[in-house]
């Protein structure tokens, strides 16, 4: 008789939106056949009663999010979490999510990379032309609300063309240089060990000679997501001029794709790279989404049934390379000397609340 094909379950909790983007029918047909059976986890009602699950799979936010899940993973000390809440973490800050690009040694690197200068202000009182430059920065910059916890106001952001511009800022914000980088964005999408890299349409370059003319500031929101259809249009390659923008060297973003999942112990999110146009073969990280838009990558289907898969198996064979309900073993993290170390792989983070209807940059 033949051996009846395990089945493994796999919850997911996240926001109705992205359940609808992420969970579609091609995908949980395709999990299904592997033996992958995908369950909505009902966020109304307490986890602990749920599943039992091999693994689940969130993307919600929130203190009691956060104790719900370690209470499952105690009590499923067999269930895998991914990722673990406090890896997330790091990423709701904007500091503490680009800080870990820093602390990558990568070796032999054909092209090289960084992050832009950026510094953070918590005080109203701080915002002047003359703190940018002692801080090293130049006219313009981008103003990023600080808190990068998915809600549209942390996509809401000022590019800022001269002093007069400052006076609309609300600290806590980071102000980051602004780097011309030929209106291309690379969105380099990270699920376990498989990258990904797709282009994207990005703010145009700013150059000195319009800098003067320019109004003090902008204000724009996610310009990188045209909607779904626009994207999957092989117009929309040619519309956005993305034709002639060449790829970053893939080996070269997964070196840095496994040195962020090594570092921050996560296994799934993009990160956005910009060319830097003022040096040659320069790359700047500026942005790292945890569990980003997958279903907008190609054969997103198959990928994330590999990866469940390969986790479940993973599992089952006693490998404990993701963090399991009790026990932990973590990859050894390579990173300079700034701490983030094999069990604090946290950067601290602290977490600042913003009323919903504040906006969270301008005065
Ligand atoms: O909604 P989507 O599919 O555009 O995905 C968003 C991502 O778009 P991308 O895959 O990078 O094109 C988006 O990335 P960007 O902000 O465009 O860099 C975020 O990851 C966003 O999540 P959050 O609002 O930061 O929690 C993602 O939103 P959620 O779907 O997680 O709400
Ligand atoms: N330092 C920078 N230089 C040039 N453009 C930038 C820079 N930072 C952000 N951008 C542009 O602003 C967009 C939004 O910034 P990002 O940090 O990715 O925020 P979000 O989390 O909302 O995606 C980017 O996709 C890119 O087009
Ligand atoms: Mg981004
Ligand atoms: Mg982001």
């Amino acid at each position: 008789m033949e051996e009846p094909l395990k089945r493994y379950g796999v919850g997911y909790a996240l926001a109705p939106k992205k359940r609808a983007s992420f969970i579609q029918l091609s995908l949980v047909n395709l999990a299904k056949e592997r033996g992958i059976d995908l369950i909505k986890i009902d966020a109304d009602k307490p986890l602990i009663d749920q599943g039992p699950f091999d693994c689940v799979l969130h993307k919600l936010y929130g203190d009691d999010w956060k104790r719900q899940l370690k209470d499952y993973a105690s009590q499923n000390p067999h269930a895998l979490i991914i990722d673990s809440p406090e890896s997330i973490e790091r990423l709701h800050n904007r500091i503490s999510m680009l800080q870990v690009v820093t602390e990558l040694e990568i070796d032999g690197q054909m092209a090289s990379f960084g992050i832009p200068k950026q510094t953070v202000i918590y005080d109203a009182k701080m915002v002047s032309a003359l703190y940018l430059e002692n801080e090293g920065l130049k006219f313009p910059v981008i103003a990023k609300p600080l808190v990068a916890d998915g809600s549209a106001k942390s996509h809401k952001m000022l590019l800022v063309f001269n002093k007069d511009g400052l006076r609309k800022l609300k600290p806590p914000i980071v102000l980051q240089e602004f780097v011309n980088h030929g209106a291309v964005i690379f969105k380099v999408y990270v699920v376990g060990d498989y990258v990904k890299c797709v282009k994207r349409k990005s703010l145009p370059d700013v150059t000195e000679d319009n800098l003067g003319r320019l109004e003090s500031y902008l204000s724009f929101s996610q310009v990188s997501n045209l909607n779904t259809c626009e994207k999957n249009d092989d117009k929309y390659y040619k519309l956005m001029n993305l034709d002639d923008a060449e790829l970053p060297p893939l080996s070269f973003l997964t070196d840095i794709a496994r040195g962020l999942r090594r570092a921050t112990k996560l296994h799934l999110f993009n990160f956005d790279v910009i060319r830097d146009n003022r040096v040659g073969n320069r790359y700047l990280v500026i942005d790292i989404n945890y569990f980003p838009g997958y279903a907008k990558m190609p054969n997103y289907e198959s990928v994330l049934t590999d990866f469940f898969w390969d986790v479940l198996n993973r599992n089952d064979k006693g490998i404990e390379s993701l963090t399991k309900g009790n026990c932990k073993k973590e990859v050894r993290v390579l990173v300079g000397n700034n701490g983030c170390g094999e069990d604090e792989g946290a950067l601290p983070v602290s977490p600042i609340k913003m009323e919903d209807n504040e906006d969270p940059i301008l005065v």
